[in-house]
């Protein structure tokens, strides 16, 4: 399977094509809205969440509730766009919206955002063309597309689920029995923590850097239980799963690290404290005691529930704003400022959330590869049971 997306932030709306979706999957606009949905919320997101309601189309590929094997292709309509026509028009700039325009221009590249390299890059003097593409605004479709891959992974008994590990160095004690009662703790939190105390502390310094106009990041946890053992590969690089998730969430907007399980725990201790001892079960098959590797050995699945974490700077745009260069006077001026989230790493877990579950899809549709959705799901449980009595 795989997406592609399209669509500007203040522009008429957003767009996603997935292909390779298998047939017969049950599928609804609901199980994409909720999601949606999901990643609207958090706390700390700014007012442009007031004013959008992201409600997806899908417009191909499903029919009567199934998919047919078909691309599918979603569209999701930016209600902020009434506000921006002139600035944002498709066509050619009439003269009597220059104004309008001039005063949306971008010119005082903010650090942290992609506007200045991308201006280099294509030559726009107008930083807005690069603004707009590059804002997280996008990641409303990597959410759609995901949403298509958790209901496949559902269907196989597969579920994903996502925490808040910390924001701005407040950390949450992350106890949770299983990845349901982490989903309904989350869910709960409006910062999607599974800790109270630490919730309430998380938002504290949310209000905090609002506050002096700054911002913070965080880190964001996300579980997937019920793998098959093996999915992945050690035989090329480029099926390696635990590769593949991590480029997923590095190509997220201000994701700037990645963890599997212990992660850069490692480094400081022995073997013997970091590999999960073997063992087995006349019910079970093999099994871990442990879960130290986050699921993963050999660039494959080991059947332990998939453990990775997501690491979110602080936004970039700040309103009290770091020093820049106006691109055409070339004078020192406070960078531009737009409006913005004080933080987003609420959100932001659902999208690490949904790369993860359309790479995990990916890589079991591509281990039991069918057209039809009801033999891969035979497959998977064969492939269960033969694992089991291995
Ligand atoms: C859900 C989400 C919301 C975001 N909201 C904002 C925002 O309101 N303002 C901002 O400057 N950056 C925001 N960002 C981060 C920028 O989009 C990101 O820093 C920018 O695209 C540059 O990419 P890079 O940080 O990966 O280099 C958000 C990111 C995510 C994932
Ligand atoms: C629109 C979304 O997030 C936006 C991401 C974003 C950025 O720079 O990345 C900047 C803000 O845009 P605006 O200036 O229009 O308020 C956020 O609101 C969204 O998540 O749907």
């Amino acid at each position: 399977m795989r997406y592609l997306t399209a669509g500007e932030s203040h522009g008429p709306g957003l767009t996603t094509i997935i292909e390779g979706v298998p047939a017969h999957l049950s599928l609804s606009t609901s199980d994409i809205n909720n999601e949606l949905q999901r990643r609207q919320g958090g706390y700390g997101r700014g007012r442009r969440m007031k004013i959008e309601k992201d409600l997806v189309e899908i417009t191909s590929g499903v029919r009567h509730g199934l998919t047919t094997g078909a691309p599918i292709a979603l569209s999701v309509t930016n209600d902020d766009f009434k506000h921006w026509t002139k600035v944002m028009g498709i066509d050619a700039l009439h003269p009597e919206d220059e104004r309008s325009v001039r005063n949306k221009t971008l010119t005082r590249p903010r650090p942290g955002h992609a506007d200045l390299n991308g201006a280099v890059k294509y030559n726009h003097r107008d930083m807005r063309n690069v603004l707009e593409r590059s804002s997280a605004r996008e990641t409303t479709m990597r959410v759609a597309a995901g949403s298509v891959a958790k209901k496949l992974l559902k269907s196989l008994g597969i579920t994903v689920g996502v925490h808040v590990l910390n924001i701005g160095g407040v950390k949450a004690n992350a106890n949770y029995r299983d990845v349901h009662d982490l989903i309904e703790r989350a869910e709960a939190s409006d910062v999607r923590c599974v800790d109270e105390t630490a919730s309430e502390k998380m938002k504290e310094a949310i209000d905090e850097a609002k506050k002096n106009g700054d911002s913070i990041g965080g880190v964001v946890q996300v579980v997937v239980e019920g793998m098959p053992i093996g999915v992945g590969s050690h035989v090329h690089y480029d099926h390696k799963l635990d590769g593949k998730l991590a480029g997923a969430v590095m190509s997220i907007n201000a994701f700037k690290g990645v963890e599997v399980g212990i992660g850069f725990e490692a480094a400081n201790l022995p073997g013997s404290q970091v590999h999960d001892e073997i063992t087995w079960d006349a019910n079970k098959g093999f099994y871990r005691k442990s879960n130290r590797l986050g699921g993963f050995e050999g660039g494959m699945t080991n059947g332990m529930p998939l453990k990775i974490n997501g690491v979110m700077k602080p936004i970039a745009t700040l309103y009290k704003p770091l020093e820049s260069v106006e691109i055409e006077s070339k004078e020192t001026v406070s960078a531009s400022i737009e409006r913005s989230d004080s933080c987003a790493v609420p959100a932001a877990a659902v999208v690490c959330e949904n790369v993860i579950a359309f790479e995990v899809a990916n890589a079991i549709v591509h281990m039991f590869g069918h057209d039809r959705f009801d033999r891969i799901q035979e497959a998977v449980e064969r492939h269960r049971t033969e694992a089991r009595e291995f």
